[in-house]
């Protein structure tokens, strides 16, 4: 493991700022999982579909599993009585439709096809036995926890990780309990983008066939790297910044004789006030994301102190520096990934990941009851050619709502030929197809991308149908067509539609649809509100 090591850079001081790191060595991997959930690659669900078939056991433990993730990561109209009927309804069969559709939890997952069970956990384990209550709802008794109660749910995870895994474990009061059956879901999301090897093994120089995660913001309870060195063998680093989470993440690797050499604790210095990257700042001060990221749910019970639970800048900050720190570390590992709490945080994070030049990203869904996260992978290095895989999203769009009734679809038009010509991109503007087609080279698109200003150029004039502006055309274009519908008056759809996708420059195309959105945003929503 020391030879491993030795072959790594010293950490570039960014990189303490990064929160959970993962390493492989049968490929570089790396994980950044603040609080992370099960997930399973999108691919790895075409393959697998996964079916839950949930009794009420495994509602409750799916509800212990939400609990959880809600704690870290926070989210009128009358009508007749007939039509609020069909509203209900057509919720109720949209949800069961969705609670069939979406996956739950990774089909190696022990608890895939069967949830722990309470009253036998209870049997053997007289430490848990006092946790669990009965229910005699519908005849027999039906065992739950109280998942309000913090020592409950840390005993549950305690008698799991023995129980199941073998693993002597424990955290002190109040410090963040995680689930086991979340924990390993996105173990085994990790395992699977390593299996998939859609980036060779050989690019990175390693021992043979090993795996080695860094763990960044491993925490007291050291979860993961207990976990991915029982389940798949692999070797860790875990690091955390506060003398608790490294006294007891030491504690419980070293209850785990059989696994205790594979995992290395170290500390690192505490970078909070590594700056949020611009753009990526979420405009909250901190005081703001502790209410909003750490806020008690009175209903949670698992945990969690305030260094484990805020991250100033919020969750789209604390990621736009892991990737910035990867970028430093590009070639070190072969896949960095992090759990992403909202969908919104996710687009824009991806954006900035093919800003940055990545080859690769992968997103997934996690879902546990009602809660769903998002799991974000991405590397730099040259994934196997596997188009249906790697290739970026062909179409995007976005709303713009509230215009001013004078501005129409033409307008707004006329401003995304603007906004593109002023960058010297070539665009034709079709005002009977309601269409402006974009035609880039690569300094083109990097001009566009490095614009922080969203401001349209006016003084750029309408060129009639079918003209075109600007710009030689070389052999490496990208090309894009951006249609605009009017939906109702004062709301217009925006929609981007790339044009060749296996084109080298096609992965900038999420990047520059964003620029687009701002600036229009920029230029007829903040004026019209
Ligand atoms: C939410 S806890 C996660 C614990 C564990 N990985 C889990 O999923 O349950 C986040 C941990 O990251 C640590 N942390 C915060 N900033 C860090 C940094 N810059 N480098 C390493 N660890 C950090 C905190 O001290 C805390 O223990």
């Amino acid at each position: 493991m020391n030879m491993m090591l030795a072959s790594f850079p010293v950490y570039p001081k960014p990189f303490a700022s990064v929160r959970a790191e993962f390493r492989t060595q049968q490929s570089s991997f790396l994980k950044f999982a603040p609080h992370s959930y099960p997930l399973a690659s999108k691919i790895l669900v075409k393959n697998l579909p996964y079916t839950t078939g949930e009794t009420t056991l495994q509602k409750e433990f799916s509800n212990f599993g939400k609990i959880a993730e809600e704690h870290f990561w926070p989210g009128t109209l009358l009508c007749a009585l007939w039509g609020l009927l069909l509203k209900i309804m057509g919720g109720i069969g949209k949800k069961r439709k969705r609670e069939k559709q979406r996956p739950t939890i990774h089909p190696d997952n022990k608890y895939a096809e069967t949830p722990p069970d309470f009253a036998h956990l209870a049997s053997l384990y007289p430490s848990f036995r006092r946790y669990v209550n009965y229910s005699t709802h519908g005849g027999a008794a039906r065992p739950f926890l109280d998942w309000t109660d913090f020592n409950a749910t840390r005993e549950l995870t305690r008698v799991l990780l023995l129980h199941d895994h073998s693993l002597h474990w424990q955290i002190p009061d109040g410090h963040l309990c995680p689930t086991v059956p979340n924990r390993s879901n996105y173990i085994h999301w990790l395992n699977d983008l390593l299996s998939s090897h859609i980036i060779p093994t050989n690019l990175i120089s390693s021992q043979q066939g090993k795996v080695r995660g860094f763990d960044i913001g491993t925490g007291a309870n050291c979860i993961y790297p207990l976990l991915g060195a029982s389940l798949f063998g692999w070797t860790f680093v875990g690091s955390d910044v506060t003398d608790v989470a490294i006294e007891w993440a030491t504690r419980n690797v070293n209850s785990n004789p059989h696994i205790a050499e594979s995992i290395e604790i170290r500390k690192v210095e505490d970078n909070e006030k590594a700056p949020c990257l611009e753009g990526f700042h979420d405009g909250g001060t901190r005081i703001d994301i502790c209410q909003e990221e750490a806020g008690l749910n009175p209903k949670t019970s698992c945990g969690g102190t305030s260094k484990e639970m805020v991250c100033p800048g919020g969750e789209k900050a604390f990621v736009a520096r892991i990737i910035e720190d990867s970028v430093v570390l590009k070639h070190q590992f072969r896949w960095f990934t992090s759990m992403v709490g909202r969908k919104s945080s996710l687009k824009s994070l991806v954006s900035k990941l093919w800003e940055v030049g990545v080859t690769i990203v992968k997103t997934t869904e996690f879902v546990q009851g009602r809660t769903s996260r998002w799991g974000l992978a991405w590397s730099f290095l040259p994934p196997i050619q596997k188009p249906s895989i790697s290739l970026p999203q062909k179409n995007m769009s976005f709303m713009l709502e509230g215009l001013p009734r004078q501005h129409g679809a033409i307008n707004v038009l006329e401003a995304v030929k603007s906004y593109f010509s002023m960058h010297g991109l070539s665009c034709t503007l079709n005002t009977s197809a309601f269409t402006v087609d974009v035609v880039a080279s690569k300094d083109e698109c990097d001009s566009v991308l490095k614009n922080h200003s969203p401001v349209i150029n006016k003084s750029i004039s309408f060129q009639p149908t079918g003209e075109t502006s600007n710009g030689p055309r070389s052999s490496d274009r990208w090309s894009l067509r951006i249609l605009v519908f009017q939906q109702i008056p004062g709301t217009l759809l925006v929609k981007g539609s790339l044009q060749d996708r296996s084109s080298p420059l096609s992965g900038m195309f999420a990047a520059i649809f964003q620029k687009l959105e701002e600036a229009l945003r920029h230029e007829f929503c903040t004026k019209s509100a």
